[in-house]
């Protein structure tokens, strides 16, 4: 479980993330709503260690992980993806893929070829499982510049499973995608919970709720509620400050 404790975060004089408390809970889809500029992303960025708060702690399975550079929260198991997603346009879905391959340690240490090819291959076998898992077998050997905005958004998912996380962390996964793409999307999402914990920042209740545990809502910097799926939009807090 990730713990947020009393985080706080200013840039200049403003306050993006203020006291926050609240818990990622394991196996679960948790969902992170508030209104624009109430510190969702500044909140993903220092679970990520892109950021690190000014006081407060975040805890992942007990250990303090509050000022881990990014790379040591990668190597725990915790995975992001961006907002506007980070492809390599001029490279196919599965060179996208093989990029975003975790290379065990003792490859990276021996740097032997025949041991460089077996991981490749491994790799190249996971990124085509991943990839028919999200409905896009077919796509592997596609330029990224040719995909879609959804099939994009999708491919942001897939890189990520790569590193086989425990955790992942994902901003806006359905923004600006279709109603029935953003379905199917989240009912990936939904499957994997069983094996996976996901802290989800989204705009588009309509889709998303359905599909969630739990949800934090964010005003301001701090939480004003935390609370199921199906009461969260009657909650009289969160009508006043987000709806
Ligand atoms: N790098 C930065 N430098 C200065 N101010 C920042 C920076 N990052 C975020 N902010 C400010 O912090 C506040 C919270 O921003 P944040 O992006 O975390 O909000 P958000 O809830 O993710 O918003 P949105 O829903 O629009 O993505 C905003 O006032 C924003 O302008």
């Amino acid at each position: 479980m990730i713990q947020i404790s009393d985080v706080t975060k200013s840039f200049g004089g403003n306050k993006a993330v203020d006291g926050a408390t609240f818990d990622v809970e394991p196996n679960k889809v948790n969902l992170l709503i508030g209104a624009n500029g109430s510190g969702k992303t500044t909140i993903i960025n220092m679970i990520s260690g892109l950021l690190h708060p000014d006081s407060g702690s975040i805890t992942d399975e007990g250990a303090d992980i509050t000022h881990y550079t990014p790379d040591r929260i990668y190597h725990r198991g915790i995975m992001r993806t961006f907002q506007t997603p980070r492809l390599f346009a001029e490279l196919s879905v599965m060179e996208n893929m093989l990029m975003a391959a975790k290379i065990d340690e003792s490859f990276r240490h021996a740097l032997l070829p025949s041991k460089w090819s077996a991981a490749q291959r491994e790799a190249r076998k996971k990124a085509t499982e991943i990839l028919e898992s999200l409905g896009m077998g077919e796509l592997g050997g596609s330029l990224a510049y040719n995909l879609s905005g959804g099939q994009i958004k999708l491919l942001e998912l897939a890189k990520g499973l790569m590193a086989r996380p425990r955790t992942i962390l994902l901003d806006e996964p359905i923004a600006g995608i279709a109603p029935a793409l953003a379905h199917k999307i989240f009912k990936t999402i939904r499957g994997l919970a069983a094996s996976m914990t996901f802290l989800i920042v989204e705009h588009r209740l309509d889709i998303a709720l359905g599909y969630s545990d739990r949800v934090i809502v964010l005003d301001d910097g701090r939480v004003i509620a935390v609370d199921a799926p199906d009461h969260v939009l009657s909650n009289e807090k969160v009508v006043e400050s987000y709806l």
